[in-house]
């Protein structure tokens, strides 16, 4: 028996093929659509801090990426024999197709998105605390961009999984492209030259939806991002002054009474109480373990506390107590007078440094787009990147990524700087033009709280130094009190080896 090319090529214009071809991209793409946001919700409550919500989203997808979707379609097609009044929707095998298809595939693609949802590093979060953004703000605009990134490939060959899986819903006459080719070769017993034709359909599907996902996913790479295409807006003058400007007052900006926090049996903070005047440069210094990086964590809730109080301004802020641990009801607003510096820079990769800067005034309400660029582009001009302004982290050194940091936090117009030793992760060239920057806003009067090893760097800037160890604030004295005193001290001896 020949093979029959004519009767091949004759199927190339077959209208049933074409239109179950689009039935075939219709049903995939709106499979995929609810299916991917549906998973993404679904992924989301997976990792709930709710017990019943993390519970149900981990049973919906045991459940359901153990069931056949052969058995679920003739399940969900012959549901309204006991629930009639589905009738009109479930005995259409399209509509049938389509909610057993996504039941089905909500489940593979919620763990799709899991994946991306942990890839995102978890110092995004911490940022986008720190710029005082409410949870649903932080999943749209830091999360969700870069979790879809990560997961893109991912997503797009499911899309291919789910086309090929279209195929079953022929089970339930649905006349897609399979059905077409068997009541073809049923009649005329052509099989292959028909399979051929079928094979070609469902390549055709593939090849036009990966060729528009695999320009989607290379729009979406950040590492292809240059920003070179916007124009940089013209700044204000840089913002702050050269002069010394540092008074420090007798106004308490920030109060630690008697905080404690422990990490299982290891007490990180014990009883620690600290005041942080206005104007004031804060060193806290100590060995590596001591409770440095959880006690500044702590003033903007990065880190909760067992037991204690803390004041900003004179208020209540956080409290720990018998009744579990709070923070005021408008932390959120409020949070955004902490400017916060971590170790790992946390800015946001998906966005250059000029909205890196801009995000949090605008998230914030400032709907005025060229005041809010032209102040940003102050801050950038004060740490000295105004030229690099539409580049994104990727194309910026360290140091540079740093300097965005801190600029990012400064457009927030914060009371206290709060630094996590800022300058840890740069190389050793990198660090002199972070500490500069830091030494301009000092200069400025900026209150500041700065963990650091920086020993000289610690001498030169603070007006008071406290040294912890192990959990408890060993030393806490001012500049004066520092330089008089002796050489033997505890203080003296760990700045030497430092
Ligand atoms: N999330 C955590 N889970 C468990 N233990 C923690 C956690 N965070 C901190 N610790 C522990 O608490 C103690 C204090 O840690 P912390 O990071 O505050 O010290 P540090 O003085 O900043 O150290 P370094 O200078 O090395 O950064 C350490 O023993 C650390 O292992």
């Amino acid at each position: 028996m020949n093979f029959d090319w004519n009767y091949l090529f004759s199927l190339a214009l077959y209208p049933d093929f074409w239109r179950a071809t689009a039935l075939v991209a219709w049903l995939g793409v709106l499979t995929w659509v609810i299916g991917t946001v549906l998973g993404f919700l679904l992924a989301l409550a997976r990792q709930s801090s709710l017990r019943p919500v993390r519970w149900f989203a981990k049973t919906y997808i045991w459940l359901f990426r153990s069931l056949p979707l052969l058995v679920l379609l003739i399940f969900v097609y012959n549901l309204p024999q006991f629930m009639p009044a589905l009738g009109p929707v479930l005995s259409v095998p399209f509509w049938a197709g389509l909610i057993a298809l996504v039941v089905s595939e909500t489940a593979y693609l919620a763990e799709i998105h899991r994946a991306g949802l942990i890839a995102v590093d978890p110092g995004q979060h911490e940022a986008a605390h720190a710029l005082g953004v409410r949870p649903v703000g932080k999943y749209r605009h830091i999360i969700l961009p870069q979790a879809v990134r990560v997961a893109l490939p991912s997503l797009g060959n499911e899309f291919i999984t789910i086309v090929k899986l279209t195929s079953l819903v022929s089970v339930i006459s649905l006349a897609e492209i399979l059905l077409v080719g068997q009541r073809l070769y049923t009649r005329n017993f052509m099989v292959l030259e028909t399979l051929v034709a079928v094979s070609f359909y469902y390549v055709l599907v593939v090849s036009v939806f990966t060729f528009f996902l695999s320009r989607l996913e290379g729009r979406l790479d950040i590492s292809r991002m240059t920003g070179a295409e916007i124009a940089i807006p013209a700044a204000n003058a840089p913002i702050g002054a050269t002069s010394n400007q540092r008074r420090i007052g007798e106004e308490i900006v920030v109060e630690l009474a008697h905080v404690d926090k422990s990490f299982g049996d290891k007490r990180a903070l014990a009883d620690v109480s600290l005041k942080v005047r206005k104007g004031e440069v804060l060193s806290i210094i100590g060995p590596s373990g001591s409770g440095k990086t959880t006690l500044i964590r702590t003033i903007n809730a990065l880190q909760d506390i067992d037991k204690g109080r803390i004041t900003l301004d004179g208020n209540d802020w956080i409290t720990a107590d018998a009744k579990g641990y709070r923070m005021v009801p408008d932390f959120h607003d409020r949070v955004t007078c902490l400017g916060m510096v971590f170790q790992s820079f946390n800015l946001f990769p998906h966005m250059t440094a000029l909205q890196n800067v801009t995000f949090g005034p605008r998230y914030h309400g400032n709907r005025d787009r060229q005041a809010v660029r032209a102040v940003a582009m102050s801050h950038l001009a004060r740490v000295g990147l105004a030229a690099h302004a539409n580049k994104y982290p990727h194309q910026l050194s360290g140091g540079q990524k740093q300097r965005v940091a801190i600029a990012r936090a400064l457009a927030m117009d914060p009371e206290i700087m709060l630094f996590d030793e800022p300058t840890s992760a740069l190389d050793p060239e990198l660090v002199g033009e972070v500490l500069q920057v830091i030494e301009g806003l000092a200069s400025e009067g900026m209150t500041m709280v700065i963990v650091t090893h920086e020993m000289r760097f610690v001498s030169r800037i603070s007006n008071r130094v406290v040294m912890m160890e192990n959990g408890y604030v060993v030393v806490d004295m001012t500049a004066e009190e520092l330089e008089k005193s002796p050489a033997d001290s505890r203080i003296q001896k760990f700045m030497r080896q430092s």
